[in-house]
């Protein structure tokens, strides 16, 4: 992506990117560590890495709000999110309920499993209608899927072949200290830069429309909170 000025100059504070997740076993917490430096890369970006285990928080929440994108993750349970990370997506019915006050916040999702498949593209669409229910705009990875041919290996970045989101492995006879391997650590890594890239032209956008301008969802029930939404970014 080419360089352009750095959104804290033209916006005068800069991104606020939140990672917000859960990790039984510290694995889906070092895919979580490795998105947050990928956001933390870009230039203007604040990242704020949250567990979402005590949804009593009101730090947690106060957090989320403040935030320009939310990057989700959860270990794959069951074939979906886990019992700690759905607790917090109830929780989220607040929010919704408070005149949908995540609307046009940019969101992303990552999960781990022990299995390579372990049905985590069911995780993932868990978390993208989680965002799609916020109002929230959905952000997958710009990667060709890795290890698709003869030459290819698990080295690969994107090497488990996810569009969605992120996705990690981690062996089940490993601790975080050594699972997910490092090419899903990667992966994730630039999921971070590209919420990053993609909150900061999203700003540019919305700030260089101007506080009152009719912008995004400007017909119908957005055009209500096109001012609010102008004032805030
Ligand atoms: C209750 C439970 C259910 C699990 N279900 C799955 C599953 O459906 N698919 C899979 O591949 N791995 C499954 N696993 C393995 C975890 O996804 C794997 O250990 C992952 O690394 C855990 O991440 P964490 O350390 O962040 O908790 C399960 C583990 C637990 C404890």
């Amino acid at each position: 992506m080419p360089e352009t000025t750095p959104p804290s100059v033209l916006l005068n504070e800069p991104i606020r990117i939140a990672v917000a997740f859960h990790s039984g076993y510290g694995h889906t917490a070092r895919q979580a560590q490795a998105l947050a430096d990928g956001a933390g890369s870009a230039a203007g970006t604040a990242v704020d890495l949250v567990t979402v285990d005590d949804p009593d928080d009101p730090v947690l929440w106060s957090t989320l709000d403040a935030a320009d994108a939310i990057a989700f993750g959860t270990p794959t349970y069951m074939g979906g999110s886990s019992a700690v990370f759905k607790a917090f997506a109830e929780r989220t019915s607040r929010v919704l309920a408070d005149d949908l006050r995540w609307r046009d916040k940019i969101a992303a999702g990552f999960t781990t499993s022990g299995g390579k498949s372990g049905d985590k593209f069911n995780t993932l669409v868990d978390l993208a209608v989680l965002a799609a229910q916020h109002g929230m705009i959905w952000v997958g990875l710009d990667l060709p899927a890795g290890w698709t041919t003869s030459t290819g290996s698990e080295h690969d970045l994107n090497r488990l072949g996810s569009w969605l989101g992120a996705m990690a492995q981690a062996n089940a006879d490993q601790g975080p200290d050594v699972a997910p391997p490092a090419a899903d650590l990667r992966t994730a890594f630039r999921l971070g830069e590209r919420v990053a890239e993609v909150t900061r032209i999203y700003r540019l956008g919305v700030g260089a429309q101007g506080t009152g301008a009719q912008g995004i969802g400007a017909q119908g029930i957005g055009a209500q909170h096109a001012t609010g939404l102008s004032a805030v970014r």
